[in-house]
């Protein structure tokens, strides 16, 4: 069997996206999700398998822009929409899909490749290292108080539809992008992505809602929300569901929380992604009632490790030479001396001795700053060559504010 990659052509797209449905169990989208992804796609970047006239594989590369630690907003391509055929797996069809996916990015100059996994496994053979996570936790509200900063009554709260409110969300949005690394910044269309229906558990939920949290007439944050209401022999045993909450400051947050957490007729509000920091864990009188768990979130991949090491900023000053390990892509392999500190970094070719060898997945790992270089190096990912070169790394690559990314693609 030979199978042909090309590049996706409009009149194919249905019949394309057929075979994607199809390997993630066959279940039919909503037709505004279909038509947003239909909408999404970036024909010249998005690619078919074909046996002869059958598709039997899909993938494609938005091109984002994602923040890395330092707020720069850097090319990189969003991995996406990735299948094989049931009657066509495990003949290599993914295999050749990255490999021509990677040399596309490397042409197109994008230094960064990120997904989003349907199973984390698939991808580290291909260079990607899990770079942020998301908390999911369950607060109990029978049980758990919140203690809010000073200034939270000053923030008022009104209910909004949520397309007429969309606007305004997208504009707290966008100015929260810079901020936090791991996020990407709205392509056109990506703002009908919180008007979608929730994934998971929907039957007997409320429609999603909005509300804004408003300070002196400005929009300064907002939550999307459901309600599912539930009735025991011992009363009201409703839930809100927490599918986005974002504000501009802690203050914001705050009140949206509170206003969460006192549903009437509900004792448990259910977070489903916030950022591993996020400061609720801080409001609460109790998190470990909360239950907070982790889940993946990115898989990011060095394309062009020396481009990638220079695009984002470093925690404290350094000077290490890698060792890297990428049988993937072979033009990363080898030497490189970083220097950098809060201001900006320079990647370039040495033959000096290694301080540190690692492959490309580990350094995909830490490049957000959410995974230590040490933890990768506790785990035997990571040898420190030269003594004290993984502490001043693994400083130096951290990030302040931890990354996350409040939904897939
Ligand atoms: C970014 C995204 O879009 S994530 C979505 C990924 N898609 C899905 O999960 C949909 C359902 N699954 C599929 O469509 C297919 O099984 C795919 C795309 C995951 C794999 O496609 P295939 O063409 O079978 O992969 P291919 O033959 O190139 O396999 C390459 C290697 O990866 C391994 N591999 C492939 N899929 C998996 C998996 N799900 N888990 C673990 N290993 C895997 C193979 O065993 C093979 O290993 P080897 O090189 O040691 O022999």
């Amino acid at each position: 069997m030979t199978t042909e990659l090309r590049v996706l052509d409009p009149t194919e797209w249905d019949r394309w996206y057929e075979v994607l449905e199809l390997a993630f169990g066959g279940v039919a989208e909503a037709p505004e999700e279909r038509a947003l992804w239909r909408d999404l796609t970036e024909f010249d970047r998005f690619m078919g398998a074909w046996d002869g006239d059958l598709c039997v594989g899909t993938a494609g590369a938005f091109s984002f822009r994602l923040t890395v630690p330092g707020g720069a907003s850097v090319p990189a391509g969003g991995v996406t929409m990735v299948s094989v055929a049931g009657t066509h797996r495990r003949r290599g069809i993914l295999t050749s899909m990255m490999r021509r996916q990677l040399d596309d990015l490397r042409a197109a100059g994008e230094s960064l490749a990120v997904l989003t996994a349907s199973e984390p496994e698939i991808y580290g053979r291909f260079g990607y290292g899990l770079a942020s996570f998301a908390a999911r936790a369950t607060i109990d509200t029978t049980r758990v108080s919140l203690s809010v900063p000073e200034g939270t009554d000053e923030v008022s709260l009104r209910l909004a539809g949520l397309e007429e409110s969309s606007p305004v969300c997208e504009e707290v949005y966008a100015k929260l992008v810079p901020s936090r690394p791991g996020m990407i910044a709205r392509l056109p269309h990506w703002e009908r992505e919180p008007l979608l229906d929730p994934p998971g558990d929907r039957e007997g939920a409320s429609p999603k809602l909005c509300v804004l949290a408003e300070r002196a007439g400005e929009v300064v944050g907002f939550a999307h929300y459901a309600i599912k209401p539930k009735w025991s022999s011992a009363g009201a045993d409703g839930s809100v569901a927490v599918h986005r909450l974002m504000g501009l400051d802690a203050v914001a947050e705050a009140a949206l929380w509170r206003f969460l957490c006192s549903v009437d007729l509900t004792r448990e509000v259910r977070i489903h992604s916030c950022p591993v920091d996020d400061a609720w864990q801080h409001l609460v009188s109790d998190v470990r009632r909360c239950a907070p768990t982790l889940r993946d979130v990115l898989h990011l991949r060095l394309v062009e490790v020396g481009a990638a090491l220079e695009a984002r900023t470093y925690q404290a000053p350094l000077d290490v030479v890698f060792e890297v390990e990428d049988a993937f892509c072979p033009w990363n392999e080898g030497r490189w001396r970083l220097t950098g500190d809060a201001k900006g970094a320079t990647c370039v070719r040495t033959a000096d001795p290694a301080d540190l060898e690692l492959s490309v997945r580990e350094l995909g790992a830490a490049y957000l700053g959410g995974v230590p270089l040490m933890s990768l190096a506790a785990a035997g990912r990571v040898r420190e060559r030269r003594e004290g070169a993984l502490v001043e790394a693994s400083v130096a690559f951290g990030s302040p504010v931890a990354p996350w990314l409040p939904h897939g693609f």
